[in-house]
Order: structure tokens, then sequence, then C-alpha cells
């Protein structure tokens, strides 16, 4: 099947473009000078992530397939964590001429297929050669009409819960690095998050105050939401769900593990089904566990 070298610029382009789906806000897709997204709303909710091999994926750890849906979840989650429905990826694809064609094909395969459960398509993107694989992605999405739901809405009393895996993909990721094959079920969540991309509508359906997705780590992420919205977020660490196969190091995961991308939010009364209460917002600032201050540990790019 040769090199992207070999196809060339245009080439690659069109053996990609041609693994997309069809989505219905995209109004002319891939092959001008841009595209053109349906906004009924009126407001685009726009937000992008990088993604560098090396630090969020190692190509003898993960194969293009999974990259693909992972890259493309990390970016529809934020979509969903304002509470709006995805509508369209851009996606800025660099990596060097002698990566095989069926690795990118399978790259955008495994994009087409995280839009397709997100109910997005992709809108466009462009192809770069570069000495390391990047992925540049841009999501955008439709509010319907609703407002957004932000970081700094919490208020005191509220319930903070989760909906997704806590700690699967740190887990994973610490199997990898030790050099373990195993619990397949956890290097699998490290490959592909599976962001449950109902919890937008489940959270806006509860009156949810604030919401986000957990990406760097539950306490960092939640410490988010308690800054913007100037409270004390407490967290109860029997609440936090932490299944045994998370092994012994199961709760420091669930509360400092990012790329899952469970989605963490704050309730004004009840919390929506297959939500777990993990605890409540209180006056105050910061994150505690128990009452303490919690483990550190989360992900910060300039700190790894
Ligand atoms: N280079 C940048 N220029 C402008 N805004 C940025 C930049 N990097 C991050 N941000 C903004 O900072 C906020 C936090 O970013 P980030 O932690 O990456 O959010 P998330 O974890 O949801 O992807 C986001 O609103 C993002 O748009
Ligand atoms: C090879 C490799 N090393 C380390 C990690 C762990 N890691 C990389 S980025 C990241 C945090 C999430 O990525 P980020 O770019 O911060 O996404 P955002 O918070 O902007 O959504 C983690 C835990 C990984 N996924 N792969
Ligand atoms: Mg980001
Ligand atoms: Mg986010
Ligand atoms: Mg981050």
């Amino acid at each position: 099947m040769g090199t992207i070298g070999e196809l060339g610029e245009f080439g690659l382009i069109g053996r990609l473009t041609r693994r997309l789906p069809q989505g219905p806000a995209v109004r002319l897709g891939p092959g001008d000078d841009a595209a053109v997204v349906a906004a009924p709303d009126g407001r685009v909710v726009a937000t992008t992530d990088l993604l560098v091999e090396g630090r969020h994926f190692r190509r003898d750890w993960s194969g293009p397939y999974d990259i693909g849906r992972k890259a493309a979840a990390q970016n529809l989650a934020d979509v969903v964590a304002m509470g709006a429905r995805p509508t369209a990826l851009l996606i800025g694809f660099a990596a060097p001429a002698a990566t095989g064609a069926g690795w990118a094909e399978r790259l955008y395969d495994g994009f087409a297929d995280e839009c397709r459960a997100a109910g997005a398509s992709v809108a466009g993107g462009d192809v770069v050669s570069a000495p390391q694989i990047t992925l540049a992605i841009t999501a955008l999405g439709d509010l319907g009409g609703a407002a957004p739901l932000t970081r700094s809405g919490a208020r005191p009393g509220d319930a903070v819960a989760v909906r997704g895996r806590l700690g699967f993909a740190a887990a994973g990721l610490a199997l990898l690095t030790e050099g373990r094959g195993r619990p397949e079920e956890l290097i699998a969540a490290h490959r592909r998050p599976e962001p449950p991309y109902a919890a937008g509508d489940e959270a806006r359906g509860h009156g949810a105050t604030a919401l986000l997705d957990v990406s760097d780590g539950l306490v960092q992420d939640l410490g988010h939401i308690a800054d913007a919205s100037g409270v004390r977020i407490e967290i109860d660490s029997a609440a936090v769900p932490v299944p045994e196969i998370l092994g012994p190091d199961g709760l420091r995961h669930a509360l400092t593990g990012g790329e899952d991308h469970a989605f963490a939010g704050t309730f004004p009364g009840d919390v929506p089904p297959s939500w777990a209460r993990i605890g409540v917002v209180a006056e105050g600032a910061g994150v505690r566990v128990d009452g303490r201050e919690p483990p550190s540990g989360a992900w910060d790019h300039f700190a790894f």
C-alpha cells in the first residue's frame, strides 16, 4: 500500500476523506477552501486539543485505529462537557513521509467511528509532513438553543456526581509503563477512552449547575469547577467508584488519573440515574477528599 509520502499531499487527502461519515450539520465538507457547518442555535461551541506522539500516545502501545478514536473522543468529550451536541471535527494531521498509507487510513477509520458514536462528522483538516505524528483537532458543537453548561455555576449545597470510568486509563498506562499487558481491559482503556456522550443531555435534564470532562485527573479537574465557581468541593472517597480491577492503587488512579473522559458535574437536586454521587459543594475554596488535602499527581504537561 506504500507510504503517505508516495501518495503525496492530495493523494493522501483523497484516501483519507473517502473514509469519513456524512453528518447532518456538515453542509459542505472536505474539498473547498473551508467547510460549511450548520449552527442552528446561532452560537457555536468550539474546542481544540493537540495530541503529540510520545506525549499522548506511543505507536508501540497503540494502533492507529485506537489513536484516531482517542483523539476524536478527547475533543468530542469537551463539546459534550459544555452541554452541546457535537457537529463537526477539523483534523490537522502531521506525520513523517515514511508513515504507512494503511496506518493513516486506520487512523481515519478511528476518527470516523468515534464521530459516528457522537453524532458528528469531519468537516475538513490539513496535512503536513513533520518529524513526529501530531494531531491538532478542533471540535464544534450545537447548544440547541440552551445555555452552555460551564465550570462556574456550582453553588454550596449542590451534589457532586460523576458519570463514566475513573482511573482505568491511568491504571492501563501504569501497566504499559511497567511492561505489562494485563488486565487487557485496563490497557484497552488507555488506548481508547469511551466517554459516555449521553452525559451532557443527562446533566442538562437534571439541571446541572456545572459540568466538565475529566482529562487530567478528577481532583484537579474538579478544582477548575471550584475555582471558576468560587466554592469548595468536598469528596467522600468511599463514594468514588473504584472497581476491583483497578488494583491496590485504585483509589489513587480514580482521584488523579485522567484520560477516561468521564464527566463530573454539580446538581442542585437529584443526580441523574447512572451517575455516582461522590460529594458536595460547600462554601470556601479548593477540593478536599475526606476533609483533607487531596493526593497530588494529576497530569500537567510541563511537569512530566
Ligand atoms: N494555547 C492556548 N491559547 C488559548 N487558550 C488556551 C490555550 N491552551 C488552553 N487554552 C484554554 O484554556 C482552557 C483550559 O484548557 P484545557 O485544560 O486544555 O481544557 P480541557 O482539559 O477541557 O481540554 C480552555 O478553555 C482552553 O481553550
Ligand atoms: C505515551 C503516554 N504518556 C503519558 C500519557 C498520559 N497523558 C498524556 S496527556 C494526559 C492528560 C490529558 O491530555 P491533555 O492534552 O492535557 O488533554 P486536555 O486536558 O487538554 O483535554 C495524560 C494523562 C499518555 N497518554 N501517553
Ligand atoms: Mg485541552
Ligand atoms: Mg475538558
Ligand atoms: Mg489537560
